[in-house]
């Protein structure tokens, strides 16, 4: 037996669920799990399905579905939900996200084989160890170089074949063409809780501006900045008393959690991009 992802969204309409369970269940398919999202704004329908299948009946099960799927007009996604995706991790400076991350690679949290880090700043500057094993490639960049670097990182990708790129406190904006090249497989993490204090040096704003909840949002990214459809987000208390490098010490942490959980939901297939905004069947 085999456990297989199905993730689909279609225009909405009467049957959907049925014929797809009926795919699955005409090919001696077993669903374990199954979640929909009926979006009356867009009318888009959406559905996540988790299922059990003999791998002589997958063949048959594919070649049916894409019929299926031709009739409804969907876009659909079947994965291998043993199959550890392919990821490249992204990096400047502030390594708090990118340890976290390697180190629940490393404890099998995660999903996935990570095949390279990227920084535009030597290893040297990281404090974590975690990355010793995996490649780090070091790729300065500034505004005249901006181009042939990140010509780089599409080789990068594409040469480890990365199926996820994640910017684990990357600071830098990337282009209208990587932010196409890396549609819907590039996650960010932003230190606040959007769409409150975009851009750079949130805390100290935040500070200025003496909020009483600090947060994270971990986001798609698209070419606008900090716009990309949300994944998850997460808040917590501060005071007045909170200096911003106490805000920077509590955001860590909050950042650290918000981009494991929105990783990890992507990572298993839960996160259903709709338009500026997202479905996530969360567990
Ligand atoms: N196209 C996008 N690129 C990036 C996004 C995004 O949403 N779309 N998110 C950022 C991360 N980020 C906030 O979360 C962020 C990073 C960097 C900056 C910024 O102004 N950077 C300056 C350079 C800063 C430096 O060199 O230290 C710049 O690039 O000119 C703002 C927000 C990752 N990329």
């Amino acid at each position: 037996m085999t456990s297989r992802i199905l993730t689909l969204s279609c225009p909405n309409t009467a049957g959907i669920v049925a014929e797809v369970a009926a795919r699955v269940a005409d090919n001696g398919g077993n669903i374990t799990e199954a979640a929909q999202f009926d979006d009356q704004f867009s009318g888009t329908f959406f559905m996540r399905l988790r299922f059990d299948i003999a791998e002589e009946g997958l063949g048959a099960f594919t070649t049916a579905f894409a019929e299926t799927a031709g009739r409804f007009g969907m876009e659909w996604r079947l994965k291998d939900a043993a199959r550890p995706t392919r990821m490249l991790l992204m990096v400047s400076k502030f390594d708090h996200c990118l340890g976290d991350l390697l180190y629940r690679v490393k404890l099998g949290e995660m999903n996935a084989d990570v095949v390279g880090i990227i920084g535009n700043h030597p290893e040297e500057v990281l404090h974590t160890s975690l990355h010793k094993g995996f490649d780090y490639h070091h790729l300065p960049v500034t505004k005249d170089t901006k181009a042939q670097q990140e010509a780089e990182v599409r080789r990068i990708v594409e040469e480890t074949d990365a199926e996820l790129v994640v910017l684990a406190r990357y600071m830098q904006v990337l282009s209208d063409e990587m932010c196409q090249f890396l549609a819907g497989r590039c996650i960010n993490i932003h230190h606040s809780f959007l769409p409150g204090f975009k851009g750079a040096r949130p805390y100290d704003r935040a500070h200025e501006r003496g909020v009483k909840m600090i947060g994270a949002t971990s986001h798609y990214v698209t070419a606008d900045l900090d716009e990309g459809p949300i994944i998850y987000q997460d808040v917590e208390a501060v005071s007045h008393a909170d200096t911003p490098a106490d805000l920077i010490g509590k955001g860590r942490d909050i950042e650290r959690r918000v981009l494991a959980r929105a990783v990890h939901l992507h990572l298993d297939q839960r996160v259903l991009v709709n338009g500026r905004k997202t479905v996530v069947f969360g567990k």
